[in-house]
């Protein structure tokens, strides 16, 4: 495996890449068998991606990461002789970056760098046109050969792969601890509230975060498994530093997309604004209708659409708005405005991701003002959460979620994450309801 870190010129970074096409396997089976580090990535209309192990990594630190990233992978690229005989085959990097500039690593994120990537060592890819089956390798000794010959070893396995029985029940929680307690809350909240009333802010994102301890070690392939039937059009990660002893898992079921590139065309959106669901249709349409009418939310959502048209403005000949929406997921609604924009130039999906991170939907405005409160206010690292999460491939082309709704797992416990805008009028209750809704979709998975 290929270690490359930014600044290190990977003179001996040799690329091989072999795809063929298969069987579809099951998905829950093949990651059982992975290999650390494992790799997933579902994303609407997208090609499904579990990888296992790690042909090349790449990692990065502070406020450079993003180009870095970017210059380290050009690289690496550079060298590749690939047959893949489809575009999803092709050698892609999946991973993502820390949410601060600032490297904090704290538990749980001490194996978490500011920026990390993979190049799968092999990859199971199911595309529109049919199931593939990538071995990558990566450095001096890297031959076709025997690229050619795990690919056939590799293909034996996944189609004797056992049948993975039925999905797990969650694991059950024993304990909780919050780093915040309602009072702190309260008070973090309020004191946000002011500095807007002030003028020396328009919106902040405040986050909590949440440690439980389970009954037993979570199955990341049948959690995923859940996740993926609770909330399909959702994107679904799983990144895991290797070298980590024990393992640590991040994941999580996120609706939200940064941006997405292919040639000149970008796709991104605002998501912001938030409300439950109902028991009920009528109670959910009510509730729907509440949210679409808020002065509040509106607010708080067109604070991020006007950012995100403003950041990709420089960067694009068009940028177009959509209409706005109530997008529902099982737990929460949410307000949603898809963005697209066509490049004035080729821009690489990195420099994208850098021009976006963190929207104010995550961040807050002014963005520097917001990140200081955020530093101030918050007792915990945020690490990858909230941060983007993706993958890119040689073109420069690839797709980048917000990690939201998600949590680090790590033997019997695992650190869940949520937060919520504030503007003037946020009344800090029900801001605390909002967190403990945002916690549901990954805490539904670990409660029994
Ligand atoms: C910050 C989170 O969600 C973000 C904040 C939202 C809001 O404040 O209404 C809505 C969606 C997300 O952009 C989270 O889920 O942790």
């Amino acid at each position: 495996m290929e270690s490359l870190r930014s600044g290190e010129v990977p003179g001996s970074a040799h690329l091989v890449s072999r795809a063929v096409q298969i069987d579809s396997p099951s998905f829950r089976a093949w990651l059982d068998v992975a290999d650390t580090p494992r790799t997933v990535w579902t994303a609407p209309s997208e090609a499904t991606v579990v990888g296992s192990g790690a042909a090349a990594t790449l990692s990065a630190d502070g406020p450079d990461r993003f180009t870095a990233i970017q210059e380290t992978a050009e690289t690496l690229f550079s060298s590749g002789d690939v047959h893949a005989g489809t575009e999803a085959a092709c050698p892609r990097l999946f991973g993502g970056f820390a949410f601060h500039d600032r490297d904090e690593d704290g538990a749980p994120w001490d194996a978490f760098p500011g920026a990390r990537f993979v190049l799968p060592r092999v990859q199971v890819t199911e595309a529109e046109n049919g199931t593939w089956l990538t071995v990558n390798a990566v450095g001096p000794d890297a031959d076709a050969e025997s690229v050619e010959a795990r690919l056939a070893a590799e293909q034996e396995r996944i189609a004797d792969l056992p049948d993975p029985g039925p999905v797990a029940e969650p694991p059950g929680v024993v304990s909780r601890t919050r780093t915040m307690s309602t009072a702190d809350w309260r008070e973090s909240v309020e004191a946000a509230v002011e500095r807007i009333r002030a003028g020396d802010l328009q919106k902040v994102v405040l986050a909590q975060a949440l440690r439980t301890e389970l009954a037993r070690e979570v199955s990341i392939p049948d959690l995923l498994a859940r996740l993926a039937d609770t909330y399909p059009d959702c994107y679904r990660f799983l990144v895991e530093p290797e070298g980590a002893e024990p393992r640590a898992s991040f994941f999580g079921a996120t609706p939200e997309r940064l941006v997405k590139r292919r040639g000149r065309t970008v796709e991104t959106g605002a998501l912001a604004g938030t409300t439950g669901r109902g028991d009920t249709p009528t109670e959910d349409e009510w509730l729907a209708e509440e949210l679409r009418d808020s002065e509040k939310n509106a607010h708080e959502h067109q604070l991020v659409a006007d950012a995100i048209r403003e950041q990709l403005a420089p960067l694009a000949s068009s940028v177009r708005t959509g209409e706005r929406s109530v997008r529902r997921l099982a737990t929460v609604q949410h307000l949603f405005t898809p963005i697209t924009a066509t490049l004035s130039r080729d821009q690489h999906v990195l420099s994208l991701v850098e021009a976006l991170h963190p929207t104010p939907a995550v961040g807050g405005l002014p963005p520097e003002r917001a990140l200081e409160t955020i530093r101030d206010t918050e007792p915990f690292d945020r690490g990858w959460y909230a941060a983007p999460v993706g993958w890119f491939d040689a073109a420069g082309n690839g797709s980048f979620a917000v990690a939201l709704r998600s949590a680090v797992a790590r033997e019997t416990s695992a650190t869940l994450f949520a937060g919520v805008g504030i503007v003037a009028d946020s009344d800090p209750d029900r801001e605390w309801d909002e967190v403990q809704l945002k916690y549901r979709p990954i805490l539904d998975e670990l409660e029994a």
